[in-house]
């Protein structure tokens, strides 16, 4: 039997044993919760402040709604720790983020209760209305609940959604889960309409479902809310969201429990259509050192769980990111028509760097990657010369509008293609993986990948200095090399590749910041009596093309290196050294790049030994394409 005393928490085995909770002692279970979170992720560093502020909402969902029968998605997915604690992963909450443990985010192979996965923002409406279609056409599933934050409603893609969703009048909940704020705190006209219905007072406007959630309410509240509806309803004019055809419930005070359960029950048992239900919180929400952090903890390291003291990490080198932001505002400094573009992350990206000393040529666009190639574009195509800094992963979102609004039309986007290869932690769905041939196989696009943070500083100058069109440079995410940076960035010749060490057994051709592990393997095959020519790429394209030829004349193997995935810079080498009949006189070829599948969380280092890119494997292969494979033992041990 359970002593009346045991936590409520551990009485919760699933989101089942909340319906046997009173009202207060959910609100008490919420409290226990948060409790949770901030030590399981004061031991693994994660998404604090979006979890803490969604404690109330996720206990409040799960009591209300029937998961998993009813499919819970939540936007981005970084704020389900507390979901992840309610609903049968208490038990490996310790594991968030690591390598064999919880993925930082919702993921359908993990549990029934995350039928949809997520990391990138701004899916859930679209696929909530995909499960109630499923539903209505007779499939397995109950209702729908979307929760997306006021970040990721900025995107078009939750607009398209609305769209779509409110025009096929079906019955759905969208939660706007509105902490005013995003990583940075949020930009744009939709940023500051919400803050205007967020100003507004409690329930301030219901339409169609009114009177039924009213008629739910705790007396006082409903007093207020029908007085509010009459106020707001009286000229006839509803919120943006009723003009798309959805039922506005809110704001609702996504920290008050009975609010909370209140509302989600009326909702639940009166809705016909489309429903968004607008609850305010606060990102960082009972935790002092988040809730009073500029980016409200969004993102944080293991931390002391009673000061919030986040552990510090001292590279010896600086970050890549702030590299780039420091080359791009010396750019920007000698430079009038230089502008920088980023979606969402001034400070992810570095170009906070350049907005400091230049705020009025710094565009935050907010989760808008499309809308910011294309701005971009525009501006290119007026005379500026914009830099478009977006993660490798997040570009993808704007991969039309680069072969459409740029490539085709020639225009001379730079793009500062930050956190590409495997970037630890965040998995899978963050990996910049696909960059390179995405981007290389584009008419005109010049595309580079910096090995060390002095060549990124070359290539911020190199595409500064390049007007004859699209150029893209790749970066990985993290501390440099810690190599000694030029004063000024050279610019460099387009398509030459430089040579590092010279050998004449096999030739290894290393395209950006995989170089240092090349270099191990360099050593390594030295050492074995092999003799080594190291060069380093520079470019995917266009492609140096002499020193391919020199690579394949004077030695017996050839390898290439990336960190991206097939169809990329070893691809390119491939389809060139065909086309120019370098292939065909017995020359041993490999590519070495990820494989093809998706790699899970894991430090970085542990990514590329999964990947079977260690100086190791990268040694062994180039043995085995000479022919050596009994020395191929001492590397494999
Ligand atoms: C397409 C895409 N672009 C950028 C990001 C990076 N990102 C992750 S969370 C976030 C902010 C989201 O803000 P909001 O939805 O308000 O959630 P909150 O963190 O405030 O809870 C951003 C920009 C992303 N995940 N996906
Ligand atoms: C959830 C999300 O997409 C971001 O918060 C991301 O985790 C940031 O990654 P970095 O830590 O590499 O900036
Ligand atoms: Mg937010």
């Amino acid at each position: 039997m359970t002593r009346p005393d045991t936590p409520l928490l551990d009485r919760v085995a699933g989101p089942s044993d909340l319906k046997a909770l009173s009202d207060r002692d959910l609100a008490k279970l919420s409290d226990e919760l948060r409790a949770e979170v901030i030590s399981a992720v004061s031991e693994t560093g994660g998404h604090l402040g979006s979890s803490l502020g969604v404690v109330e909402l996720s206990v409040a969902i799960h009591a209300v709604f029937n998961t998993p029968m009813d499919k819970l998605i939540w936007d981005v997915g970084h704020q389900c720790y507390p979901h992840k604690v309610l609903t049968g992963r208490r038990d490996r909450i310790r594991t968030l983020r690591q390598k064999g443990g919880l993925s930082g985010f919702t993921k359908r192979s993990e549990s029934a209760f995350d039928p949809f996965g997520a990391a990138h923002s701004s899916t859930s409406i679209s696929a909530a209305l995909g499960f109630t279609v499923g539903r209505d056409m007779g499939k397995p599933t109950g209702d729908a609940v979307a929760v997306i934050g006021d970040g990721s409603i900025s995107a078009g893609m939750a607009y398209e959604a609305m769209n779509n969703a409110g025009a096929e009048g079906r019955r759905l909940f969208v939660i706007l889960n509105d902490n005013e704020m995003s990583i940075a705190p949020p930009v744009g006209a939709m940023s500051a309409y919400l803050s205007g219905l967020y100003a507004g007072g409690p329930l301030r406007q219901m339409k169609a479902l009114a009177e039924g959630v009213e008629a739910a309410l705790p007396g006082p509240m409903r007093e207020g809310a029908r007085r509010a509806r009459q106020l707001v309803m009286g000229g006839g004019q509803g919120t943006l969201f009723e003009e798309l055809g959805f039922d506005y419930i809110g704001p609702v005070d996504g920290h008050d429990m009975g609010q909370l359960l209140a509302v989600l029950r009326a909702a639940r048992a009166q809705a016909t259509g489309p429903v968004l239900i607008h609850c305010c919180t606060v990102k960082g929400k009972g935790f002092a050192a988040a809730e009073g952090a500029a980016d409200r903890g969004h993102g944080v390291s293991k931390f002391d769980p009673v000061t919030g003291q986040q552990a510090k990490s001292r590279p010896n080198a600086p970050s890549y990111t702030k590299v780039f932001g420091e080359a791009l505002t010396q750019e920007a400094a000698r430079d009038p028509d230089i502008v920088a573009v980023t979606a969402a992350m001034p400070s992810g990206t570095g170009v906070d760097i350049m907005a400091k000393r230049f705020p009025a040529r710094v565009f935050d666009v907010g989760i808008a990657e499309q809308h910011g190639v294309t701005f971009a574009a525009g501006m290119a195509a007026s005379g500026l010369k914009p830099f478009c800094a977006i993660y490798s992963t997040f570009l993808q979102r704007g991969y039309d509008q680069v072969v459409h609004d740029v490539a085709l039309q020639g225009l001379p986007v730079r793009f500062a293609i930050d956190r590409a290869g495997l970037v630890g932690a965040d998995g899978a769905t963050h990996a910049g993986a696909f960059d390179i041939g995405t981007m290389a196989t584009l008419p005109g696009m010049v595309v580079m990948a910096a090995a060390d943070e002095a060549e990124l500083v070359h290539m911020v100058a190199t595409a500064a200095a390049h007007e004859g069109g699209p150029i893209a440079f790749r970066y990985p995410r993290g501390s440099g090399t810690g190599v000694a940076l030029p004063e000024r960035g050279e610019v460099l010749e387009i398509g030459k590749g430089r040579v590092l060490r010279e050998g004449s057994d096999v030739a290894l051709l290393s395209f950006g910041a995989h170089l240092t592990e090349a270099e191990r393997a360099c050593d390594r095959l030295e050492a074995e009596g092999v003799s080594v020519t190291l060069a380093d790429a520079r470019f995917a394209k266009p492609l140096d093309m002499d020193l391919i030829r020199r690579l394949a004349r004077h030695h017996a193997a050839l390898i290439t290196l990336e960190q991206g995935a097939i169809g990329g810079f070893g691809a390119m080498v491939l389809q060139q050294m065909a086309a120019k009949g370098l292939l065909d006189r017995g020359l041993a070829v490999r590519t070495l790049h990820l494989p093809d599948r998706f790699i899970d969380q894991a430090s970085p280092d542990e990514m590329y030994a999964d990947a079977g890119l260690t100086s190791a494997d990268i040694a062994a292969t180039a043995l085995l394409a000479l022919g050596r494979e009994a020395r191929v033992v001492a590397f494999r041990a």
